[in-house]
This record gives structure tokens, sequence and C-alpha cells, in this order.
């Protein structure tokens, strides 16, 4: 990855998005794993679950996914086989062992070694798996427990947590034009997922060449998460400012952007409520066409939008210009579409179907290419009202994936889109 920022980018670069809806050609899902069956109720709120899926149906509803957008053209790739793929030689290999075991927070000298004993026979693959399954102590037999840490933590069954939130791909790094933004993500659970990108975009044979821009890096001090970057054209970004993402990390992508020229000449920054419901801004408000959006109701109230540009000083450095915007929201989306814009209301901003859809992402839409959307089955009356304002979509079930609080936006991750 290149860490100085360059402007021009080969033609054949892998990563390639300049719109929320140009038609899709690569996109990255992880198909959830053993790491769904190791939740349990005393985990689901650290590790950010609502309930327990069941795996077996959550795998077929993922397969319905991954069906829909291959038959539309989409090339899906997989997570978990890319990161398997970037272990190209034993040192790189030897290296994502150590800092997953380091980041996982095993603490004493015993549990490392065993550990480093336990993932070596196993294939790229099973490794892979197993660090995102989570180990559990008794996985590991009898280990010679040498520290006090050991003897006083040996009640909690897992050696290093589980990762069920790998499903949701679109949060742990975000594609903006030719590069990414590797995100620091606002929860230690979480964060432990970006290990995975920061391997495939070093290592993996589709990446390693290509010195993609980092528009933001894990080791930065604020939280950045994907489900609050939306890159409406190829000149403006939609950042949201929420829950899982501060002020300051929006700030450091606008001037890396601007310093790179990058083509992204604004970015409004969409300051919503925090709430677990409106975790992050695609939560309540994704394009689904050239002049449509979803939104939901309950945010529009307390918007607050600000318009970031930036300019070279003197001296060519960036300096950012920052303005409250006081229109309507469908006012400014104007301004910067140049053209009229339409709402669409989540469960059509009714005060009983507009909360419960928007809870179970209804507002939460993965254009495939302008005017076409995949979205969850159970949010009917979105859905309807969708339909009738000429948006094709692919509807699929959806009982078991919308208990993670994510919908088929937050499981993907565009690598490649056409330009519209
Ligand atoms: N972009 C998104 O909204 N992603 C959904 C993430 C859900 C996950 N359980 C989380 O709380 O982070």
């Amino acid at each position: 990855m290149a860490t100085v920022l360059q402007t021009t980018r080969a033609a054949s670069s892998p990563l390639h998005v300049t719109s929320e809806i140009g038609r899709l050609r690569t996109v990255l899902l992880h198909r959830p794993g053993a790491e769904l069956e190791n939740l349990t109720p005393d985990l689901l709120e650290r590790l950010l679950f609502d309930d327990i899926p069941y795996l077996q149906l959550a795998q077929s509803e993922h397969d319905s996914f991954a069906q829909v957008l291959t038959a539309n053209g989409v090339e899906v790739l997989y997570l978990e086989n890319l990161a398997a793929e970037s272990l190209t030689d034993a040192h790189i290999r030897d290296n994502l062992i150590r800092q997953f075991i380091l980041e996982a927070g095993v603490e004493s000298d015993c549990m490392k070694a065993a550990l480093i004993e336990y993932f070596r026979p196993l294939s790229n693959r099973d490794l892979i798996d197993q660090m995102m399954a989570g180990v559990r102590r008794d996985q590991l037999g009898n280990v010679r427990v040498d520290s006090l840490y050991d003897r006083v933590n040996n009640s909690y069954p897992f050696l290093c947590d589980p990762m069920p939130n790998l499903y949701f791909t679109r949060d742990p790094f975000a594609t903006i034009g030719q590069g990414i933004t590797l995100n620091h993500m606002r929860t230690l659970t979480r964060n432990r997922e970006t290990l995975f990108a920061q391997y495939i975009f070093q290592y993996h044979p589709r990446f390693r060449q290509a010195d993609i821009p980092l528009w933001f890096d894990r080791e930065e001090a604020t939280a950045l998460e994907g489900g609050d970057e939306l890159v409406l054209s190829d000149q403006v970004l939609a950042i949201g400012i929420s829950q899982r993402t501060d002020s300051g990390s929006v700030e450091r992508v606008c001037r890396r952007l601007f310093e790179a020229e990058a083509g992204f000449e604004t970015v409004l920054a969409f300051h919503i409520p925090q709430s677990r419901a409106f975790m992050h801004l695609d939560t309540v408000f994704t394009m689904v066409d050239h002049d449509k959006f979803t939104i939901h109701s309950a945010i529009e109230g307390p918007l607050t939008v600000y318009e970031i540009t930036g300019s070279r000083d003197r001296a060519g450095q960036v300096r950012l210009k920052i303005e409250q915007l006081n229109d309507k929201l469908e006012a400014i989306l104007e301004k910067y579409l140049k053209r009229r814009v339409t709402l669409i209301r989540c469960g059509s901003g009714d005060a009983i179907h507009a909360p419960r859809e928007q809870w179970n992402d209804g507002a939460n839409t993965l254009a495939i290419a302008p005017g076409e959307v995949v979205v969850y089955s159970r949010n009917h009356v979105t859905n309807q009202l969708l339909e009738s304002h000429g948006i094709k979509l692919h509807v699929i079930p959806s009982s078991e994936l919308s208990r993670g609080r994510g919908g088929p936006r937050c499981m993907s991750m565009p690598l490649y889109r056409d330009d519209l």
C-alpha cells in the first residue's frame, strides 16, 4: 500500500468506486462461519449482536445474497479466501499469527506459545477460519499454566474472542476512488477485523503491486467505520459523524483526499444522532438511483450537514473550509448532484413501520446499478414504496442475517463499480 499519496493511477487499478450506484463489478463478502456459533448471551452486547443467528440458515440466506450478485454479473470475492491467499510466505504468515495473538489480548507467554503451536499445522484457509471463529481455551488441550493471569482468568471460555461481525464487510475498510480508508473501528472487537484487510492490501497478489492510496489508517487515534462512508459522485462524498465515526477522522480523510487531488472536491459531513439503531449513516440513508435515496425520517430533524472543501495556502498546504449548511437535505443533495432528488422514507415514515423496518435495515440497500438494489424481504413497507418509485428490487431472505443489525449494504464492500 502507498503511504505517499499519488494522483495518477494505473488504468488497471483493482479498486474503482466513484459512486454508490454505478454498475457493480466486484464486491467483497464474508460468508458467516463458526464465529456465529461462538456467540453466547453473555457475549452479545460486547460483540455488538442483538440475538444469536441460526448459522445454517444465515449461511443459506447469505448464499442467496451472493447468488443474486453473481446472477447479475458481479464478481464475488470472499474475505476468508483473500486473507488466506495473502499468506504467500512463512514470514507473512508468522507475522499475522503474532499480530493476531497480540490484538486478541492474549497476555501470558505460555498461552501465546500454545496458540502458535495450535495454529502451526493448519492450512492457510483453516488458520483464517479459526482466527475468525475464535479460539476456546479447551481447544488447546492441557497447557501448563505458569502465570498468575491465567490462573485468575481461566473461567472465561475464549482465549481469542470470535469475530461475528465479519460478514459486515462494509465497515473495516472502504473503497473511495482508487484508494481505501483502512479503518480504526470504535470498538476493540471490530478493530481486530481490520487486520485481515491490512494483509490483503499489502500482500495479496491481486492488490500488492497496485500502489493503493491510503486515505486513513487503522493506526489513527480516532474512529472511522465504512458504514459512514458514502461516495455520492466522483466529486462528492458523504461521511457520517455518528456513534462510530469521529469528526476528527472526517477531517483527516478530507485532508488526504484534497492533498492527493483525487477528484473529490466536497465532503458533506452528516452529523446524525448517536444511537445503536442508527450506528452508521448507511443505516438511515442510502442512494438507490441518480436522484433517489432512502432515508429514515427520525434523523431528518436532528441532522446537521457540514460542507467541507479544501484549498492550498501559499506554502501549498491544504486548508479545510468548513461550513454548516442550513438548507433541507433535498436542497443540499440537489445542489451537489445537480438534479432534483426524491427522498424515499423507510417504512413510509409511519410511526410504527418506520422504526421497525429501520431496525431491520429497511433503509440499508445495496445498489448494483442505478435504480436497481438488493433489499431484505422482511421490510415489505419500504420495499413496496421503493417499487412504486420505479426501483427494481432483488429481494433476499433476511430472518437470520438481520439479527446482527446490518443489511445488504453493510454486508458488502464494492471494490469496483463502473463510472456513471
Ligand atoms: N454499516 C453497517 O451499519 N454495518 C452493520 C454493523 C453491525 C454490527 N453488528 C455492528 O454493530 O458493528
